[in-house]
């Protein structure tokens, strides 16, 4: 895994500053607009327009957001760069943090990590008489850990994207990704084979930053939760 050279909670900064709430570009902050919303927080107007600024002050002068890919966001808030943070459970998995505290479930975001090989061959049904495997992933760690479990070693080939061309060109029998609907699996001839776990978007929270500014935290917590109930109902 690569780590940022310096240590974590280096940036956790004084009180009087503005909070900085790390969103993910991409999917998750189109299903993340309606709970922002209920949670009161509106980024100044260029947010979601084709600014290259990625620091924008919020309606809230106590909060600022950040627009960061999706993996870093967990690097972020680890590090103390963010206080606060969104993102997927499976980033949260794969880094495995202890700096960061994840204490709310978004319910956006749901789809599930799963194995999955060439639909009609049988890799994952021989597994058990193997010690290794290549395994095509975004996620290193996740799969390491999966199929250490079985007591078989995985060998990564780690890509940051188009997982499910790597069976049919070779690079490895089985990958490790994301599956929602399953319509990616099926155009490229694959079936998922085992689900590792379900996923969703989680609110997650520096840990140092949450001992040195309870209240503000806090009370950002329970905005969220109350955005929840308000989206919900
Ligand atoms: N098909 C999907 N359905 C639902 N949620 C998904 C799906 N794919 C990804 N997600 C969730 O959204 C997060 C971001 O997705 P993804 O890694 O594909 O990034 P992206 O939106 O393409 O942006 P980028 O890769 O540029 O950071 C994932 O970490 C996961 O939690
Ligand atoms: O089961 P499905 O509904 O087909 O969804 C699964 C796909 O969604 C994600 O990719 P995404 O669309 O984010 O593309 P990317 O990984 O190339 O960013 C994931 O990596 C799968 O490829």
């Amino acid at each position: 895994m690569d780590q940022p050279l310096a240590s974590p909670d280096r940036g956790t900064f004084a009180g009087d500053q503005p909070l900085v709430l790390a969103l993910p570009k991409g999917r998750i902050l189109d299903e993340l607009a309606p709970l922002l919303g209920a949670a009161g927080i509106v980024p100044a107007a260029d947010f979601h327009g084709s600014s290259r600024r990625l620091r924008f002050e919020t309606n809230d002068p106590a909060l600022d957001v950040v627009r960061v890919r999706s993996f870093d966001v967990a690097t972020f808030v680890a590090f103390g760069a963010a206080q606060i943070g969104i993102c997927g459970a499976d980033v949260l998995m794969e880094f495995d943090y202890p700096e960061i505290y994840a204490p709310l479930d978004l319910g956006i975001g749901r789809c599930r990590v799963s194995v999955a090989e060439p639909v009609g061959e049988s890799e994952t049904e021989t597994l058990g008489r193997r010690s290794r495997v290549a395994v095509a992933t975004k996620y290193p760690n996740i799969a390491r850990r999966h199929f250490a479990t079985k007591g078989i070693q995985a060998e990564v080939v780690h890509l940051n994207g188009a997982m499910e061309l790597a069976p049919s060109l070779g690079l490895a029998k089985l990958i490790v990704d994301l599956v929602q609907t399953g319509s990616t699996l099926k155009a490229n001839g694959l079936a998922e084979t085992e689900v590792i776990a379900q996923i969703s978007s989680r609110l997650i929270v520096n840990r140092t930053a949450l001992k040195t500014r309870p209240e503000a935290i806090g009370d950002w917590l329970s905005r969220f939760r109350a955005a929840l109930d308000k989206v919900a109902a």
